[in-house]
């Protein structure tokens, strides 16, 4: 849904920005996220509003890039915004009359009369034709296209109520006091939706350590690795921690985390939001791969090991438009190869009995059931234990069935994957 309001937001500079910050995101030779950084820097003159605008309008293009290529006739960025502003923001010429000098308002009268051929379905779903033919072959047409079209809508803001410093009904009274609209996430215990978007890095709440930004399908990630107090568990691939730190309130600050990556830099945000989280149960330990030899001496120690493993991150569209233009089938080919060694790795750290959780934030079969699939037949000493009775035992009502599927148009969440394997001897 829009936030845009044209008449005291755009103008000619704030749409000449948004082009610039458009062209350079467009290259395709670096994440979104990170070239919009980069952009900000370098325009530290833009207020809030600008910089939101900016943000929503590249975003907004990404997620619906071959349409708006199509009535703008090419990729030329101040087109593509344009586009985006008339054809999926609704604004109409004279709402941005004001704003657009005579070449613009032709390029406008062009965009307005073009209109797709609606039998197009993969221009219908905005996505290149390899992910879309990979997702109609796994889903059929009609389905691949309702999930599709769910990712054209941004993500709405989740967050974690930190069970270390508050209760979920701490969260929603204090933010209640401040007529700020939250709902209940449905599925995760801990979880609040907000209605609005709002800058939730300021909060109190949230500087206080007693929320934490996280998708409901994240935090029902951490339900699923059920870890009990006082246990061993190993977060494989933790990255920024957002599971590690949800797994670690769980328990209530009892038993030990270990949160491996091979990434400093993310090892380092992790650092940050494990000051404020409170907890003093996760250590944090850097890796040169997979195969470093100092988780030698931890093999057969852990109650649990996550291993939410680096993927296509195509379950994340609504908030990474970009990486659907950016993935290639090639990179599925590598990704598929590296899942499977670090899973095959971190099985070695479960001991008996205990349980490996594997999961990702992607849509293809590759990634997922072949994953897990494969892992079965190659390790015969794990067995599968259903992800719906898993949840039940927690009290969540959600049986996607014996893996856990999460999908926007579903159940509101990111797309994510999950299998649990337990380790039977
Ligand atoms: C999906 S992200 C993890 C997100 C994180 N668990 C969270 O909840 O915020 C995958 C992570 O795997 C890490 N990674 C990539 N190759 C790895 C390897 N060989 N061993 C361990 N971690 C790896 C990446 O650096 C990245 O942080």
């Amino acid at each position: 849904m829009s936030t845009i309001k044209p008449t005291n937001v755009i103008n000619p500079n704030l749409l000449r920005l948004a082009s610039m910050a458009l062209a350079d995101v467009l290259t395709g030779t670096g994440p979104a996220d990170a070239k919009l950084g980069w952009f900000f820097k370098q325009n530290r003159e833009l207020g809030t509003k600008d910089r939101a605008f900016v943000a929503e309008s590249v975003y907004g293009v990404l997620r619906r890039k071959s349409f708006l290529a199509f009535v703008s006739d090419g990729e030329d960025p101040r087109k593509l915004l344009l586009a985006w502003l008339l054809r999926v923001q609704g604004m109409s010429m004279r709402d941005l009359d004001e704003s657009l000098n005579k070449q613009q308002k032709e390029w406008a009268q062009e965009i307005k009369a073009k209109t797709p051929d609606p039998a197009n379905a993969a221009m219908q779903a905005d996505m290149p034709e390899w992910l879309w033919e990979t997702l109609t072959k796994q889903y059929g047409e009609a389905e691949a296209l309702v999930i599709a079209r769910s990712m054209h809508l941004p993500a709405p803001l989740d967050l974690r109520a930190n069970l270390v410093k508050a209760t979920r009904e701490d969260v929603v009274a204090k933010f209640a006091s401040e007529n700020t609209e939250v709902a209940l996430t449905p599925y995760s215990p801990n979880g609040l939706r907000m209605a609005e978007k709002v800058t939730i890095s300021r909060h109190k709440l949230f500087t206080d350590g007693k929320i934490e930004v996280q998708d409901e399908g994240s935090q029902l990630l951490a339900q699923l690795v059920a870890p009990r107090r006082g246990e061993m568990i190993a977060d494989f691939c933790a990255g920024a921690g957002g599971k590690s730190l949800a797994i670690g309130a769980l328990m209530r600050n009892t038993g030990r985390i270990y949160a491996f990556d091979v990434s400093e830099k993310r090892l380092q945000n992790l650092g940050v939001r494990l000051k404020r989280s409170g907890l003093s149960n996760l250590h944090s330990q850097l890796i040169t791969s997979e195969q470093d030899p100092k988780l030698k001496r931890l093999n057969g120690k852990f109650d649990r090991v996550l291993v939410d493993a680096p993927c296509s991150g195509l379950g994340t569209l609504r908030r990474n438009p970009d990486l659907k233009w950016r993935q290639t089938p090639q990179d599925i080919i590598e990704l598929t190869a590296k899942q499977t060694r670090i899973l095959t790795r971190a099985a070695k750290l479960v001991k008996a009995g205990g349980r490996l959780i594997y999961a990702t934030c992607s849509l293809l079969q590759e990634e997922n059931e072949q994953i897990a699939e494969a892992f079965l037949v190659a390790n015969v000493d794990y067995k599968l234990v259903p992800a719906n009775e898993i949840l039940a035992q927690q009290q969540i009502e959600l049986d996607t069935g014996k893996y856990l599927k999460l999908l926007p148009h579903l159940h509101q969440t990111d797309g994510f994957f999950a299998a649990v394997f337990e380790r039977t001897a």
